[in-house]
């Protein structure tokens, strides 16, 4: 037998070709004529048979095992068979699958063939573009198919058409060419088998190959003429009572890799598939010595069953395998089934009695048996003892393996460990830095906090003491005014938290510490008003640097502060130089930020900006402001005579004003004499030291000045020589009725000197006490244009300008109270604009004329006029008296 997978040249080593015969008719030749020549029989002529002699007589059967049946593919061949063939006996119905046969004697009717194959596929005519069923082919008979194209389609075990005519024609192919039949197993051979017989090895040979053809074949993918059965040649020789099998089994499969499709073709894969399953335990169950063999699990094992038991019986197995590599497992497999069937070691013959057979020949055969029996076990030693070395050689070559992978699992834990560690190191390296930078970071700003609550409790101490001081003055209001402010300052300080007072803090710490952290000691600079009128602003007070207008130095500890804050005043000259360019510009006054502009009025008349300040500057002057304020105060306490001159007469000539002995005092006199002037000359120069505490001037304390403040109600207490004398009893009683619930206001410019006390309605509003001031101007003099001013809002916390066009919508009430007097209020202007032209700025320096020279001559005009200017509501309720009065 020959086995092997699909493919693998099993059917071609058993029929061979026309120029190599298969097995099939060597064995022929060998038989007949004792190997003197070889053909395939089939084809060759009579000049092949030459080579063939005439010898033994064999019959040949062929047999055919498709879809685990038996069919007699001599039956039906043409040749001249003997036995019983041609039988329709035993036909089985294939349309049905039914067991009732066919009573076809000899001669099957057209009825036994319709019943027996399809009458389904009876298709008469209509059997155009019928496609080849057979061979699977695209090959169609068109028109009446003949007989030869329904075998062609159908195959000849098929009878495929309804007609009479046809099955006529299937008939008589049948019976021309033959038909299948179907052979049962009866015993271990297949009954009523056919076979031809003779002495002549070509002609048998031609037979068999005629009978070859018939096989059931069909193209896969693994094969183009892959035969879908097993076939087997029996060669009986009667004379000598041998027997040779031939079988071509075939090729197992895989459904998917032949690519079988539909029922039919699966079935068949898997009934070849069967067979060679069958064959593979019978030669496994045989090799393993088993009780029971699978004999009848296949036709095959059934028909091969004496070939395996009888010992006299000799079984060759011819393996098959492809050259293609991707047929290797599939070879693999071969020869592993090939190594089982090498095993298997049969038994005495079961009809050979064992008491007929002699002590000589039992021995023999028991020797034969030993023998091989040691043969194989020695081979199986030998195979186990290789086997155990590869073993042992993979068991070496897998312990190195380990000890190499133990190694450098070794050496990665090493070096991670050493990485750890490195990384370890560094990031506590870093963290330990980080930490030492933060801990300084954190010293440092608790020094700063510390130095900060310092600051802030002997600002509260210093706070107290002037509040004692001033108790001890008994001056409540201007104590209310200057201590209030300082108070809220304070308290605004310490309310607003930790924030807020750091903030503030910061803001002169910034100067101090920050811009000047060697700096211990505070330096008091005061301004050179006499040499340096121009620049009065421009005093400055730094512990690393000095200005050219610097007169003198006086270095002094803080109170309370012994080594800490330094509150210096910085103005810078160059700012101020770029800022007097800046002309006619309207200044816009932000008091949140202390950031404020004054004009200041050089003897020439000409107004000089106010240096711009720098935020932190200002922010100073938050803070010290008030001391200024304290200073002045005490100062104007402790110099009547100098305040007395200082406000003594706004109206009087400068010259007038001059007292002897103390230049500052004179200085300020001539500064106050012209109410254009700014007064913060005079501030700096009638001020005194004020304890150990000396602070630089501040515009913003200034605006506050209590000396101001003082100078205007003695003002307001002493009449005019000149009023009284313009007035009567009459409008003086009248006067004095109208003067019960007014408003006292007080008007001073923003720089700080004071133009005029004014009495008002409490109804009347800003453009009321625009118009007045207006009048009070012109009758000053008419030349003075320059005093184009807005109104401050000081009572409002923004300070901002009062616009012209919302002046009628602010009343006089919205100011803020002067000296927290309950009907007294401040007003206070800003100079809007700058003399433009040099004819503008030689008026200015025309000095004032007195207001009583013009008030008679144009009192008349002037109340027409300021009436007629005020609102009506104003207007209506002042009698001409009063509004003389109040230009007065
Ligand atoms: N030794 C060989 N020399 C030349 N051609 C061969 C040889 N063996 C096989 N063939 C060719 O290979 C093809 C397949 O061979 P064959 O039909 O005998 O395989 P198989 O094993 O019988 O397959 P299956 O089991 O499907 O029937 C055929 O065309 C055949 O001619």
């Amino acid at each position: 037998m020959v086995y092997g997978p699909t493919g693998s040249g099993k059917s071609h080593t058993m029929f061979g070709c026309a120029k190599q015969p298969g097995i099939v008719y060597r064995a022929l030749r060998d038989i007949l004529d004792g190997g003197g020549g070889c053909s395939t029989g089939g084809e060759s002529g009579e000049e092949e048979d030459a080579g063939f002699g005439v010898g033994l007589f064999v019959q040949v059967a062929v047999l055919e095992i498709y879809n685990e049946e038996i069919y007699d593919l001599l039956v039906g061949s043409g040749a001249n068979t003997k036995g019983n063939a041609p039988k329709m006996t035993n036909l089985k119905c294939q349309v049905r699958n039914c067991d009732s046969q066919c009573e076809v004697k000899v001669k099957p009717t057209v009825t036994d063939i319709a019943h027996c194959c399809c009458p389904q596929l009876y298709v008469s005519s209509e059997m155009t573009n019928l496609k080849c069923r057979v061979r699977n082919c695209d090959s169609r008979r068109e028109g009446n198919p003949t007989v030869t194209d329904i075998v062609h389609c159908y195959g000849p075990q098929f009878c495929v058409s309804v007609q009479v005519e046809i099955i006529t024609r299937t008939v008589t192919y049948l019976k021309t060419n033959g038909y299948l039949v179907r052979l049962e197993v009866m015993g271990k051979k297949a009954k009523n088998a056919t076979y031809i017989s003779g002495n002549e090895a070509g002609k048998i040979s031609r037979e068999v190959a005629k009978v070859e053809k018939r096989r059931t074949v069909k193209s896969t993918l693994c094969n183009e003429r892959s035969s879908r059965s097993h076939c087997m040649i029996i060669l009986d020789v009667p004379s000598v009572g041998g027997r040779l099998m031939l079988v071509d089994m075939a090729g197992s499969e895989n459904i998917e890799a032949a690519g079988q499709t539909g029922f039919d073709a699966k079935m068949q894969t898997a009934k070849i598939n069967q067979g060679n399953t069958a064959l593979k335990r019978v030669v496994e169950s045989i090799a393993n010595g088993d009780s029971h063999v699978p004999f009848r699990d296949s036709k095959l094992t059934m028909l091969l069953q004496d070939s395996f038991e009888d010992d006299k019986s000799k079984i060759l197995m011819i393996l098959c395998a492809s050259p293609d590599p991707k047929e290797l497992h599939k070879t693999v497999s071969t020869l592993e089934y090939g190594a089982k069937a090498k095993c298997i070691i049969r038994a005495a013959h079961a009809s050979t009695p064992r008491d007929k057979i002699s002590s000589e020949e039992s021995s023999s055969m028991l020797n034969s048996r030993i023998v091989a029996m040691n043969q194989f076990i020695y081979k199986l030693q030998k195979e186990n003892k290789q086997r155990e070395k590869e073993r042992n050689e993979a068991q070496n070559v897998l312990r190195l393996k380990e000890e190499e992978l133990a190694q450098v699992r070794a050496k990665v834990r090493l070096l991670e460990g050493q990485g750890a560690a490195a990384k370890e190191e560094e990031i506590n390296s870093k963290v330990a830095e980080k930490t030492k930078m933060l801990k300084s970071e954190l010293q440092m700003m608790e020094e700063k906090m510390l130095r900060q609550q310092q600051e802030l409790l002997a600002l509260k101490r210093r706070l107290q003491e002037v509040e004692l001081e001033k108790a001890d003055a008994r001056q409540p209001a201007q104590q209310d005014v200057i201590g209030g402010r300082l108070l809220a300052r304070l308290s605004e300080m310490s309310a607003g938290g930790d924030q807020c007072m750091s903030m503030a803090m910061s803001m002169s710490m910034d100067l101090d510490a920050g811009d000047q952290p060697s700096v211990l000691d505070v330096k008091v600079i005061k301004e050179d008003t006499r040499q340096q009128q121009g620049q009065m602003w421009n005093h400055t007070s730094t512990a690393g640097s000095c200005t050219t207008v610097l007169e003198q130095e006086d270095v002094v500890r803080l109170s309370g502060f012994p080594e800490k804050a330094v509150l210096s005043t910085v103005f810078e000259e160059g700012d101020e130089e770029s800022e007097e360019k800046d002309s006619g510009a309207e200044v816009e006054v932000c008091k949140e930020v202390v950031e404020e502009e004054s004009y200041k009025v050089d003897r020439m008349g000409q107004p000089l900006a106010e240096p711009d300040r720098t935020n932190r500057i200002q922010n100073i002057f938050r803070l010290c402001g008030n001391y200024r304020e304290l200073v002045k105060k005490q100062n104007a306490e402790e110099s009547p005579a100098a305040k007395q001159q200082a406000f003594g007469d706004e109206n009087k000539q400068p010259g007038e004003q001059q007292l002897p002995g103390d230049e500052n005092i004179q200085q300020a006199n001539q500064v106050f004499g012209d109410e254009n002037k700014d007064p913060s000359a005079a501030w700096a120069a009638i001020e005194t030291p004020m304890c150990d505490v000396k602070v630089a001037d501040s515009p913003v304390s200034s605006q506050l000045s209590p000396i101001v403040c003082q100078a205007v109600d003695d003002a307001e207490l002493t009449m005019p020589e000149e009023l009284k004398s313009c007035t009567t009893d009459g409008e003086a009683n009248e006067l004095s009725k109208e003067r019960e619930g007014l408003l006292d206001v007080y008007i001073k410019w923003e720089s700080g000197s004071l133009i005029k006390g004014l009495k008002l309605l409490p109804t009347a509003c800003l453009s009321d006490l625009r118009k007045l001031i207006e009048a009070h101007f012109e009758e000053a003099g008419s030349k003075q244009q320059h005093h184009q001013f807005t109104f401050l809002l000081l009572g409002d916390p923004s300070g901002a300008p009062v616009s012209r066009e919302k002046e009628a919508t602010v009343q006089i009430s919205r100011l803020p109270n002067w000296n927290n007097q309950t009907n007294s209020y401040l007003a206070c202007l800003r100079v809007a604009k700058k003399p433009a032209t040099m004819e503008q700025q030689q008026l200015h320096q025309t000095p004032l004329s007195p207001l009583e020279s013009k008030l008679n001559s144009l009192a008349l005009h002037h109340h027409h006029a300021a009436a007629g200017a005020l609102s009506p509501k104003v207007a209506a309720q002042m009698s001409p008296s009063y509004i003389r009065e109040l230009r007065a």
